[in-house]
């Protein structure tokens, strides 16, 4: 039985609060109340341990929320002083992005036009752990000096034309690039000739540089999707305006660091806690994966340049992967032109005006928000309209494509980065039959590249994606503009016959 679910203050339809202590804000909690009740104790219990951890001034619980390493996945957790690595994640900055393209949704209406789709994109882009690049032309294989160059400075101009990028999408990134804590890209290069300062630790990070281009396993994916912009005419304008085109074809993608990414934040998670243990330093809730540092410390700006080369990674990760996914739509449909809506991520710390003062805000499962208006989107292309969110929710039930309302202050400018898991992946296995979900894939007209679908998986491992709209729109985070409806996906699995 959850009573922390019974100790909430409730204080709008999709909206609640929960109280830690006298003197401390509260809690945010976004969701209707079946949604709250979905959190369960665990998710609770780690919103409170993060929420009394050192530094930390406020908590965000996301409708998306459930049990994550040290922090729930789908919150935010903002601090003015503090860095908290768990609350980042060890997929550094895992992101989605979103390529529109000008190609009319009927075109893709045939099964075998899907799998031919399918075939190409997979023959570019692999999914699977572990797995990297695969028929890449050689002028894109990622050798030493490149991967280095991608993980030093991003989206830069020189590293997107050696890919084969378009310039103009490393404006459409939240972040195109990331730097130092001082704000250069050679302390970067400093740390990262460093960490390969023998040839076995070289050769492991050059492994990890040729993933660059690939998707990953678990819940990363590739989706086809049709564009239904909304109804609604300040909604239409809006989605017009960012680029996105009425029932033409888009393609979402969701992914982040890779194994360089992985490395770099388990070495700061080693790391953290021996200083923690050398110190004699308490964990905060006894749990080491709360582990932290000052910012403006040797450890906390140690671990922001590790972020920083991940999120770089990452960013390129996405944007080859883009470039490639056009490439492969071109072999069979040449031609056809695509530009990308938007790159965001849901695994990051960065510092942002909140509550009248700089301070670090994590992210972790959760996305930026910014309304139109907001400080840091004046004199971008997104100023009046906001920055476009894209919120997957799980192939059968559709993805959304949305902007921020005002009322999105209330949760830090942050809203849920998916539905959210409602099953653990064992659960799933156990309790969800492999016909039903193939069945219930081909009756929504949605074609995979899996012969059976994983299923942990399936949609109804997550969260119902009415009830986190539902969440989201009635705690006035923000608004739809569009919804994204699944043709074909392509996720870790055992691949099609043909
Ligand atoms: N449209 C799709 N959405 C999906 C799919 N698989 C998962 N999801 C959603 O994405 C988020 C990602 O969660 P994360 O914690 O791994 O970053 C998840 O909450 C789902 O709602 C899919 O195949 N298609
Ligand atoms: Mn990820
Ligand atoms: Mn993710």
């Amino acid at each position: 039985m959850d009573t922390t679910h019974q100790m909430l203050d409730v204080t709008g339809p999709a909206t609640a609060t929960l109280s830690v202590g006298d003197s401390m804000s509260p809690i945010t909690v976004i969701g209707t109340e079946s949604i709250r009740e979905s959190f369960g104790p665990q998710t609770y219990q780690q919103a409170i341990n993060s929420r009394l951890a050192p530094g930390v001034s406020r908590v965000v619980l996301n409708p998306d929320a459930h049990v994550g390493y040290g922090a729930p996945v789908g919150c935010v957790m903002v601090s003015p002083t503090h860095v908290y690595p768990g609350p980042v994640g060890v997929d550094i900055k895992c992101s989605m992005s979103l390529l529109q393209t000008d190609l009319p949704a009927d075109a893709i209406e045939e099964h075998t036009v899907r799998r031919k789709l399918i075939k190409a994109i997979a023959k570019r882009v692999p999914t699977g752990a572990g797995r990297g690049q695969r028929h890449v032309p050689k002028a894109r294989s990622v050798d030493g000096s490149l991967g280095f160059r991608v993980a030093t400075e991003g989206a830069s101009k020189m590293v997107l034309k050696k890919l084969g990028i378009p310039k103009a999408w490393a404006d459409r990134c939240e972040d195109a690039y990331h730097t130092a804590a001082d704000g250069t890209s050679d302390s970067l290069a400093a740390r990262l000739e460093w960490m390969g300062r023998d040839r076995d630790k070289l050769n492991r990070i050059e492994s990890k540089y040729r993933q660059l281009g690939s998707y990953g396993g678990g819940n990363h994916f590739g989706e086809a999707e049709v564009v239904q912009v909304s109804q609604d005419p300040h909604a239409r304008q809006i989605a017009e305006q960012i680029g996105l085109r009425h029932n033409h074809v888009a393609f979402l993608s969701h992914c982040g660091s890779r194994g360089f990414g992985h490395d770099l934040a388990m070495g700061q998670f080693r790391a953290l806690k021996s200083s923690f243990q050398k110190q004699g330093l308490a964990f905060p809730a006894g749990d080491p994966q709360l582990v932290y540092a000052e910012a403006d410390s040797p450890e906390g700006r140690l671990y922001l340049s590790d972020m920083a080369m991940g999120a770089n990674f990452a960013t390129v990760n996405h944007l080859l992967i883009n470039a490639l996914v056009l490439e492969s739509f071109r072999d069979v449909f040449p031609g056809i032109r695509g530009e990308l809506i938007y790159f965001i991520s849901h695994n990051i710390v960065r510092r942002e005006p909140i509550d009248g003062q700089t301070q670090w805000v994590h992210r972790k499962g959760a996305t930026r928000a910014l309304p139109a208006g907001h400080s840091q989107l004046v004199g971008t292309e997104f100023e009046h309209t906001g920055h476009p969110i894209l919120l997957p929710g799980n192939p059968r039930d559709g993805s959304s494509v949305m902007v921020a309302r005002p009322g999105a202050a209330l949760s830090a400018f942050s809203v849920n980065h998916g539905a959210g898991r409602q099953m653990s992946r064992t659960k799933a296995k156990k309790n969800l039959s492999q016909t039903t979900i193939d069945q219930d894939l081909l009756d929504h007209d949605i074609v995979s590249n899996c012969r059976v679908y994983p299923r942990d998986e399936a949609p109804d491992a997550y969260k119902d994606f009415r009830e986190v709209l539902d969440s989201v729109v009635g705690a006035d985070l923000a608004m739809e503009v569009a919804r994204l409806k699944a043709k074909f996906v392509l996720k870790d699995g055992a691949p099609a016959d043909d």
